[in-house]
């Protein structure tokens, strides 16, 4: 007979159902299903009940008691929060290079000169697998602490087809060895190595030739995504790449128009992208190819913040009908945060997300952007048990209180991993 945990009167119950199929987009991003005082019953790992608490409480008596009851009263419960956008897995860190950029050095102007992106490359590369676990274990512990329960985790610091492979690999023990689930995206694109700088397209064709069928053979990544940006890789090479994941069975993504508008959203449509992210300097046009390809947008408020640029058009973007979800774009360089509910306070305040709109993108449209909606991303009847219960009376009080973390129970599937805020599982 399998553990029953009950979380009774919830003052408000966020379901997000509904979007299981297709994730929402436009005016359906600002339905959350709110449920007012309700509770919710887990049946060993998976959703058995949500709905009205005087049903939930009959639900429960009707099968003997509850093994875990969990007392939501004054709170809000949500589906675990969903991050579809990391790059989780590197050796050091860049304070030095962000109090340069501070005092005006641009971002790409520090990847030029070596540094940035190849700075993480040379500590990342000397860093053993077993250490680049480690450190990305206690980056996961945070995760978990703010409400985190799946995270996708991108490689693109290694830039050699070993090095590339040991992050991947270490992405995969950190999804066997830790509660939060880990999704493996292959990022050999992210920066053109040094020892290939004079010869670019050299390393894409180590990219498709020698990474990716080594990627694909070992099982190591199921997305495949492009730093398409002016002066790292251009759309033609960006194209040459994702057709190639595509054939060794890799979903596309893209980081697309994050600095410069090259094209990237009207890439993620014509090889239709799981996803582009980013999309700061996005044109109208390629939004609109994106909403005809179904191509989610991930959003990174809290990157554009770090970088100190006006962040994605998201309003239009909603308006286009192109489904948005958030992600904290988790990397040394130009968003070291795991505060995805603090990414959800920037969607608000900077790009006029409401906050059901915010929820919705951190959960099930995330959940939709790792090929995860079947079993994550909102509190259905027979999904997986993901759940955080926040210290709030409402939904709006998740991103309102900003920079507060509000967590105070976490469940991954169906068992306690964080009580009082503090790990326990
Ligand atoms: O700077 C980094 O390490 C991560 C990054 N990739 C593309 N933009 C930022
Ligand atoms: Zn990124």
């Amino acid at each position: 007979m399998s553990r029953i945990t009950y979380i009774k009167g919830a003052a408000q119950v966020a379901t997000v159902a509904g979007a299981s199929e297709a994730p929402k987009r436009g005016a359906a991003m600002a339905d959350a299903g709110i449920l007012e005082n309700a509770g919710i019953v887990v049946e060993g790992d998976r959703i058995a009940f949500v709905g009205p608490d005087a049903e939930a409480r009959r639900y429960v008596a009707e099968r003997g008691g509850a093994d875990v009851v969990i007392d939501a009263a004054g709170k809000t419960v949500t589906p675990g929060l969903v991050d579809p956008h990391t790059h989780l897995v590197f050796a050091g860190y860049r304070e030095v290079e962000w109090v340069r950029r501070l005092q005006g050095t641009p971002y790409l102007e520090i990847l030029r000169e070596g540094g940035g992106i190849l700075e993480t490359m040379r500590r990342t590369r000397a860093a053993s697998e077993e250490e680049l676990v480690e450190a990305a274990k206690r980056r996961l512990d945070r995760f978990l602490l703010h409400g985190v329960t799946t995270v996708e985790a991108k490689s693109g610091y290694g830039l050699t087809v070993a090095d590339e492979l040991k992050q991947l690999r270490a992405v995969r023990r950190l999804h066997e060895a830790h509660p939060v689930d880990v999704v493996a995206t292959f990022l050999g694109a992210h920066a053109v190595p040094p020892e290939y700088r004079h010869d670019p397209d050299a390393y894409v064709a180590l990219v498709v030739d020698e990474m990716l069928p080594r990627v694909a053979d070992a099982g190591l990544a199921e997305f495949c995504d492009v730093f398409c940006e002016e002066g790292v890789f251009t759309v033609a090479q960006a194209r040459r790449i994702l057709e190639a994941a595509k054939r060794w069975g890799l979903k596309p993504k893209l980081h697309a128009d994050e600095m410069h508008p090259c094209g990237g959203a009207e890439l993620a449509a014509e090889v239709r992208a799981v996803s582009a992210d980013h999309l700061l300097k996005a044109s109208p046009a390629g939004v609109a190819r994106m909403a005809e390809a179904g191509v989610v947008a991930v959003l990174l408020p809290g990157t554009a913040f770090f970088l100190r640029e006006p962040p994605a058009d998201a309003r239009a973007i909603i308006a286009a009908g192109v489904p948005v979800a958030l992600a904290t774009d988790c990397n040394p360089g130009s968003s070291p945060t795991v505060a995805l509910p603090l990414i959800m306070s920037l969607a608000c305040l900077t790009m006029g997300l409401t906050p059901e709109e915010a929820l919705v993108a951190s959960t099930i449209n995330a959940a939709h952007a790792v090929g995860r909606a079947h079993e994550i991303g909102s509190i259905e009847v027979g999904k997986k048990a993901d759940l955080v219960v926040f210290d709030a009376p409402n939904v709006a009080h998740i991103p309102y209180q900003y920079g507060v973390n509000l967590v105070d129970t976490v469940l991954k599937n169906g068992a306690v991993v964080v009580e009082g805020g503090v790990r326990c599982g």
